[in-house]
């Protein structure tokens, strides 16, 4: 699904992250860490939004740097902490991601319905509460036809019943050959998400444990 190879980012001149040689296989990959190892600058960089020496292939032929365009039309990511132009509407940021990433597995109005997003979305992002924006993020991560969705931290400040709603949603997606890269520190194969594998991110290098 996704291989890095020889994958190194700094920082100016310190670096923050190394991923020497790694292929990983289509699946659900929880990405794993302290405060500060690098599990962001990771998914950052595997999103195509931060340079960095080496490659990283998806699929086996699309280059994240030779084939920008490509690699990041099947690439979608959700950050931490998401922030949008106050005065655009969710919808409006709905249509504008639908423009850039084209037809979608799940329609945008259905992906409103599960993550309970449907009732505000009309309304300008600067009136969102953490948890509303959080959920609009995530239904802009799921637009589109990826092969790759990276969730950084997508449970916190959910409500229960979006938390569990998400679980689902990572389980269908799955199941129609999506894979993941989620950092999170709740327990996801405990919660239902069915894992590949973990990733370790330590010592400024990520590894598959
Ligand atoms: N823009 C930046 N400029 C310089 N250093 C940075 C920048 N962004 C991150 N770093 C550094 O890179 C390292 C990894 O940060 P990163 O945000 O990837 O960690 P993380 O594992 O996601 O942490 P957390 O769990 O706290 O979110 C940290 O030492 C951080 O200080």
């Amino acid at each position: 699904m996704i291989a890095f190879n020889q994958v190194e980012k700094y920082y100016g001149d310190v670096l923050a992250l190394r991923i020497p040689r790694l292929s990983l296989e289509a699946g659900i990959y929880w990405v794993q860490g302290a405060n500060g190892a690098g599990k962001t600058t990771c998914l950052k960089m595997m999103a195509g939004l931060l340079p960095f020496k080496g490659q990283v292939l998806l699929s086996g032929s699309i280059d994240s740097r030779k084939q920008p365009v490509a690699y990041r039309k099947k690439v979608n990511y959700a950050v931490a902490e998401p922030l949008y132009p106050e005065f655009l509407t969710g919808r409006e940021l709905i249509a504008l991601y639908q423009r850039t990433k084209g037809p979608g597995i799940i329609d945008a109005k259905e992906l409103a319905q599960v993550l309970h997003a449907e009732s505000y979305l009309h309304t300008p992002v600067g009136t969102y509460s953490s948890g509303m924006l959080k959920k609009l993020s995530l239904l802009l991560a799921f637009l589109g036809n990826p092969s790759l969705i990276l969730l950084d931290e997508p449970l916190i400040t959910l409500d229960a019943a979006t938390v569990q709603a998400m679980y689902s949603l990572i389980n269908r997606v799955h199941a129609q050959g999506v894979s993941f890269m989620i950092t999170t520190h709740q327990a996801l194969e405990e919660d239902g998400v069915p894992l590949t594998g973990t990733l370790q991110v330590a010592g400024k290098t990520m590894v598959r444990l």
